[in-house]
């Protein structure tokens, strides 16, 4: 297809569309530019379906050595690819490698011109050059690594071993990963796919694999593909399960590969990995960052001659982030923090409906049990609203976190992703990677416990070219950390939304809030939280450098316990005091919880900042949040002691 016909197909799209401003875009064509998309600045801030390649790419140019890794040998060898964003992205049309069966699906889906990530590692990806590729949140690396590599094994026709596994560090993205996957080889005689993640009987697992065929892509999260590789037999039982991938398996894909090489998992990966045929094998390495604690390791998994392909260009931290996301923080007083989280959610549900817009809401939360409060709370306080009834229609509240069943977990995705209007109330399993369409606001409760978690938490919104709002809900305790881990990134203080929630904040929801608060259910999980949040801050204060962090955690849950209305204060085990060394804290014997002084909204004079030593200390954090609170471990552990201590599995978040 000509490019002229290619850009006559894009422009019936986007003239379906009322919102993108078309006269400067016609303009451009009519003038022989032909490529009309990289009219970034036009189509910027609008909700085309036609991929805006350079949104985010920054105006300097050229090729320059990537900055992120210092060794000689990449240096010499690898060739390294900076985002430009004045080279023109290819149509799909235009690739000689891509089978006409996967550019019609493409085309059926409006996909029709290549993001840059997916531009600048095509080439070398088909060709089964390794590649470290790095792009920003949304934009489209699953599609970078999935077509050609997709074509490679289309080229060949071994397609009943084994031949290229992909590792995804959660369910929910190897569940989305697989489905991409099945929807392209469905149009692919012979070729099969499989995935393999925890929380599912192992024996149906198994079913799909078979001596004598395999399925050709095998997805799968690092516990479940290790458990299977140890521990599993082919159904005839005369064959471990190991050998469907010693000697077939020529391209590895690492996905979100930070997470996957960071302390937590990267045992399991290795271990994975001496499953695998020694080299030649094509490794693919992609995420959103690279933090510096993983950039060596980083090297060892890829050929010297690897392809190294930066979009993001981050020198400038604010630039990590997509442009088309509107990030600001909220400043909670601790005698407001549920209170505050409460109404600001309403607050934007409010807004959303009074402009006819859908409020697709996922609000992350840094424990389990916190998640699991604030979805009861919020549920219940609906539940309230004498509105409900009568005219509003009140979105779905919804919860997903690693202490859910499997089938629960996949149908609150399911349902999320076809809502909306929706709030998921969710804990990290939904930071990375997972692709809900049109989430409008992303909330965080809390500081993310370091800079990557915050900038894929983040990227859940404004994907694909969209607009989304990302907000920070923060304690004043929490300031310093949002100076020191997320500086260099633009989270002003929304002061026109503070105030906006000082005055509306009203005794009716007041009253509801209380009403809610009082259900027995709310207040069991209320309990939960109490203890949760000892662990999290325990742990985030030491580690964010606070001097002397017991003092300040213990005020922070008794506030919260008299917030949530408990009879009592929870008991706190006394394993897990006795490890924070707070065994004889004057907090424990001045036992009751008092009666909650009522009130809605935030008070900005009862801000106060706690007294910190030291900040930006993320890259040494490690080890878990709640978990860690719950079941112990010493700081040598987290630190690098012991690598059962360090890991971070998925199934703990
Ligand atoms: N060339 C393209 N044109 C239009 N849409 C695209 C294109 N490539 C991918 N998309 C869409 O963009 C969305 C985001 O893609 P994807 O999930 O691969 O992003 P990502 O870069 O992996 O994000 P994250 O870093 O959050 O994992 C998906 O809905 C996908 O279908």
């Amino acid at each position: 297809m000509s490019s002229l016909q290619a850009a006559r197909r894009s422009m019936q799209c986007m003239l379906s569309r009322s919102n993108v401003r078309l006269v400067p875009v016609l303009g451009r064509i009519c003038a022989g530019q032909g490529r009309f998309f990289q009219s970034a600045s036009i189509l910027r801030g609008t909700t085309s379906l036609i991929w805006n390649p350079n949104a985010n790419a920054p105006i300097d140019t050229g090729i320059t050595s990537s900055h992120w890794f210092s060794s000689k040998a990449s240096a010499v060898l690898s060739t390294d690819i900076d985002s430009d964003s004045d080279d023109e992205s290819r149509y799909f049309s235009e690739l000689k490698d891509l089978n006409p069966r996967t550019l019609e699906l493409l085309q059926k889906k409006g996909i029709d011109c290549m993001t840059d990530i997916q531009d600048k590692t095509w080439d070398a990806v088909v060709s089964g050059k390794d590649v470290l590729g790095k792009s920003r949140t949304g934009s489209g690396k699953t599609l970078a690594f999935l077509l050609p590599t997709l074509e490679r094994l289309l080229q060949e026709s071994n397609h009943t071993q084994c031949r290229m596994l992909i590792i995804s560090p959660t369910r929910e993205l190897a569940s989305q990963i697989h489905k991409t996957v099945a929807d392209l080889v469905k149009a692919q005689d012979g070729i099969q796919a499989q995935v393999l993640y925890g929380g599912v009987s192992k024996g149906a697992d198994m079913k799909r694999f078979d001596r004598r065929k395999q399925p050709t892509i095998v997805t799968a999260t690092p516990g479940r593909l290790l458990d299977h590789l140890e521990n599993s037999w082919l159904n005839d039982r005369d064959q471990p399960f190991a050998d469907c991938f010693n000697d077939s398996v020529d391209i590895l894909v690492l996905d979100e590969m930070d997470r996957l090489l960071d302390l937590g998992f990267r045992q399991d990966i290795q271990r994975i990995i001496s499953y695998l045929p020694e080299q030649p094998r094509q490794t693919l390495l992609f995420s959103a960052t690279v933090p510096p604690s993983v950039q060596k390791e980083v090297q060892s998994y890829l050929q010297p001659d690897h392809l190294t392909v930066d979009c993001i260009q981050d020198e400038d931290p604010n630039l990590q982030t997509v442009k088309t996301v509107k990030q600001s923080h909220v400043i909670v007083p601790r005698d407001q923090m549920i209170a505050g989280v409460v109404q600001l959610i309403e607050h934007i549900l409010v807004s959303s409906s009074s402009e006819k817009k859908n409020a697709k809401l996922m609000v992350f939360c840094n424990t389990t049990s916190q998640t699991t409060f604030l979805t009861q709370l919020f549920q219940t306080y609906l539940q309230n609203d004498p509105a409900s009834s009568t005219t509003t229609r009140q979105p779905i509240v919804l919860e997903l976190h690693s202490k859910l069943s499997q089938n629960s977990r996949s149908n609150t995705s399911e349902r999320f992703r076809r809502s909306k209007s929706a709030i998921l109330f969710t804990s990290d399993v939904s930071a990375r990677g997972v692709d809900y369409p049109d989430v409008s606001h992303v909330i965080q409760v809390g500081c993310a416990r370091d800079r990557e978690t915050y900038i894929h938490r983040l990227g859940r919104t404004a994907r694909a070219g969209k607009e989304g709002e990302g907000l920070v809900v923060l304690l004043p305790d929490e300031l310093d950390a949002l100076d020191g881990l997320l500086s260099g990134i633009e989270i002003p203080h929304n002061l026109e939304l503070q105030q906006d929630l000082e005055s509306t904040s009203s005794d009716n929801n007041s009253k509801r809030l209380e009403r809610a608060l009082d259900d027995w259910q709310v207040a069991e999980k209320g309990a939960d939280c109490y203890r949760g949040m000892f662990g999290f801050y325990f742990q985030q204060f030491r580690e964010w450098g606070m001097r002397k962090p017991a003092d300040t955690v213990f005020d922070l849950i008794n506030s919260f316990a008299d917030q949530a209305r408990l009879q009592e204060r929870p008991t706190l085990s006394h394993k897990v005091l006795k490890q924070y060394g707070v065994l004889d804290h004057p907090s424990l014997s001045s036992r009751p919880a008092s009666s909650y002084q009522g009130g809605s909204g935030f008070d900005q004079r009862r801000h106060h900042r706690s007294d910190f030593s030291g900040r930006g200390r993320g890259d040494q954090r490690r080890g878990n949040n709640e978990s860690f609170g719950r079941k112990g471990g010493s700081d040598k552990k987290r630190n690098g002691g012991s690598a059962k201590g360090n890991r971070r599995r998925e199934t703990r978040w």
